[in-house]
């Protein structure tokens, strides 16, 4: 028996992500259908660190929400490191998101009431419900890789914008995740604190060989990735368009 010439793309050589005709449709009622995405075709490489684009209401966070496996399109194909989602239940697409996949929101969504150190630790109790030493010490690691250590035992609510977002930062690499998904996440800071999360994203990005989609209005942030994605009118624009 001979080997085939190029062997098949498995789940440790695939694309990170390869998004085939995907389609959203809402339902607005009274047999009335918006269709936000016509047909994306994207492929991402692992370790990417990619720009997401695009006017305002053109289907950026449809799209991530679609990434992400929040939301399911209306018609393609997405494959997530070589497994296909779309035929997933959602006790499936949940598993597989929670292995995956890490995301970090324009609002931290914090548990104001908890301390830094408990927000970081809430994906790692799992079912077992209570924090293990080596859960809290890899809780406290990732604080300390955003420079919050001094500011473990402060309830959320009492930490600034910029550290709140540093905080869901560490709490969204809880899992490891090989994709983080970055909506806007520098939106509502000041130069200084964008400019600091965004320095924690490329830092992630470089030293874990974590892929990063990220959602900016910013140019300047924007140019600062090495690839750029922009989304007009629920189509992609081809690479060299603008
Ligand atoms: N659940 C929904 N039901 C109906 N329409 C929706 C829904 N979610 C989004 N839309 C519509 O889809 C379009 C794209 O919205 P989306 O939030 O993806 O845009 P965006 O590019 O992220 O915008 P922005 O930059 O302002 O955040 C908008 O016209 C919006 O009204």
């Amino acid at each position: 028996m001979t080997a085939p010439a190029t062997a098949p793309a498995t789940a440790t050589t695939a694309p990170l992500l390869v998004l085939r005709g995907v389609r959203k449709s809402y339902n607005l009622g009274q047999r009335n259908e918006c269709e936000v995405l016509h047909g994306i075709d994207l492929t991402l490489e692992r370790g990417a660190f990619c720009a997401v684009v695009g006017p305002s209401g053109s289907g950026k966070s449809t799209l991530l929400n679609i990434v992400g496996l929040l939301d399911r399109p209306t018609h393609g194909s997405l494959a997530l490191m070589g497994q296909e989602t779309t035929t997933l239940d959602d006790a499936g697409l949940t598993r597989l998101r929670g292995q995956r996949i890490g995301f970090v929101f324009q609002y931290h969504h914090l548990l104001g009431a908890f301390t830094a150190l408990e927000n970081v630790l809430m994906p790692l109790l799992g079912d077992a419900g209570f924090a293990t030493r080596a859960m809290t010490e890899h809780a406290a690691e990732l604080l300390d890789s955003v420079g919050l250590t001094p500011w473990r035992d402060q309830l959320a609510d009492q930490l600034s914008g910029g550290q709140q977002q540093r905080v869901a930062l560490a709490r969204a690499l809880a899992m490891s995740p090989a994709l983080l998904l970055a909506d806007e996440p520098t939106g509502n800071l000041d130069t200084v604190s964008a400019d600091a999360v965004f320095a924690l994203l490329r830092h992630v990005n470089k030293t874990q060989g974590t892929s990063v989609l990220f959602v900016t209005h910013n140019p300047e942030l924007a140019a600062r990735c090495d690839h750029t994605i922009e989304v007009v009118d629920g189509h992609l624009l081809p690479a060299g368009a603008r």
